[in-house]
């Protein structure tokens, strides 16, 4: 499978997010060394600026395909091809609502520019990928119509797009099996997560047949964002199986690099990024993990370049006191720790804050004089 991320692209358009030139090739590289294997990085129809920023990206001369968004216009195309780019997503509108909206209900017209831009592609030899926007709320039947067109002038693919992120994964799997079946361009999945369900769906598009798929990292994108990097390279490598060597450190780096400079805070429970997720703090869970390392967690802390952590929190049990002391060089009696935890149970509800270890060492030693 392939990750195309669009962080530069789709990520920047999350409103209020804004990368200069030095941001961006420090993201680019970043992705890179992350595990990206394809990356969208900018829309040179959108100005001088941005095309010196693409053309900096090129200059990277990183080994993966760099693409670049457009519409399905000449003079879009045009505007990436003058950067140098050899791959571009010419993207065009393929449901009612926004054939209407941009097209006044002309498919001939839209379907005119498709070709030209296509024809043009082909003639410079070109990766094309055709843009769907709005494919779920598209009737089939058209999609079907565009991939015929797309697959007659030599594209190479075509962009699954849940632009208003209305769909459930069983709903994609259905459409992308439908599509696949046809034969007639690979599917890249491009996943909204107005309801959360942006990498579910992206993963349920690879399940039934999508050979690539957009990412941003920690999710970034228009309004609720989009299926995270993150999340997608995770699941590939420990859902899916396949083959990839995942640099901890590289990622690490990745996510708070974008976090920086998108200015957002990352929840503390994101997915795979979260400050703590990996903070267990039931009394049940340390216990089990102190027995055996993989007895709470999908994968380890190690693996994402994150540490493990046991709070002293109102959930804990005497699991955690015992280790937490231990580690301080004490042995204390059972009946101790249990005196212990009604105590620490209130301190934290009273104050809504975990004990530190200091605190837990003063607390043990009164309970010892007591
Ligand atoms: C679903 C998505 O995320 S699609 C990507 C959207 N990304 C962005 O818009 C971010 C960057 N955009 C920009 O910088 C600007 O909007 C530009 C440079 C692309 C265009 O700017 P402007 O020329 O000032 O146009 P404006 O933004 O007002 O409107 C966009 C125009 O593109 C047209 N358009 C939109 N999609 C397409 C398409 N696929 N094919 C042809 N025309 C299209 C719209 O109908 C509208 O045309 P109109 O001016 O005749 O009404
Ligand atoms: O048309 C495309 O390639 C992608 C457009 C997009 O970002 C979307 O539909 O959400």
């Amino acid at each position: 499978m392939i990750i195309n991320d669009t962080t530069l692209r789709d990520g920047e358009q999350a409103p209020f997010v804004a990368f200069n030139t030095e941001e961006k090739i420090a993201i680019a590289s970043a992705l890179y060394l992350a595990g990206a294997d394809e990356l969208e990085v900018g829309i040179p129809a959108m100005g001088g600026k941005e095309q010196a920023d693409i053309k900096e990206i090129l200059a990277l001369d990183l080994p993966l395909r760099i693409m670049s968004w457009n519409r399905a216009t000449m003079r879009d195309l045009e505007a990436s091809l003058a950067c140098g780019l050899k791959a571009v997503d010419l993207s065009i509108p393929v449901s009612d609502i926004l054939i209407d909206a941009k097209f006044k209900g002309d498919k001939n017209r839209l379907l005119r520019n498709l070709e030209e831009v296509l024809h043009v592609s082909a003639q410079e030899g070109i990766f094309a990928c055709i843009g769907g926007e709005d494919s779920s709320r598209a009737d089939l039947g058209f999609i079907k119509e565009v991939m015929a067109l797309g697959h007659s002038l030599g594209a190479h693919r075509f962009r699954y797009c849940d632009t208003v992120g209305i769909m459930r994964p069983h709903q994609i799997f259905e459409h992308i099996s439908y599509l696949t079946s046809l034969n007639l361009l690979d599917i890249e999945m491009h996943t909204h997560n107005d309801f959360g369900m942006a990498t579910a769906n992206a993963i349920s598009g690879l399940e039934a047949g999508a050979k690539s798929v957009n990412t941003t990292v920690i999710g970034l994108g228009e309004r609720a964002g989009n299926a995270s990097f993150e999340q997608v390279l995770m699941s590939l490598a420990h859902l899916f199986g396949e083959q990839r060597t995942i640099d901890s450190d590289a990622l690490r780096h990745l996510v708070l690099l974008v976090e920086k400079a998108s200015k957002q805070t990352i929840s503390s429970t994101m997915p795979i990024v979260g400050k703590n997720i990996f903070s267990h703090e039931s009394g049940i869970h340390v216990n089990g993990m102190i027995k055996h390392e993989k007895a709470y967690e999908a994968f380890s802390p190690q693996s994402v370049g994150m540490k493990r952590s046991y709070p002293i929190g109102k959930h804990s049990g005497s699991a955690t006191l015992l280790f937490h002391l231990r580690a301080m060089g004490y042995e204390p009696e059972n009946d101790i720790i249990h005196k212990m935890l009604p105590q620490v149970r209130q301190i934290v509800t009273e104050r809504k804050k975990v004990l530190n270890k200091k605190e837990l060492k003063a607390l043990f030693l009164a309970s010892k004089a007591c």
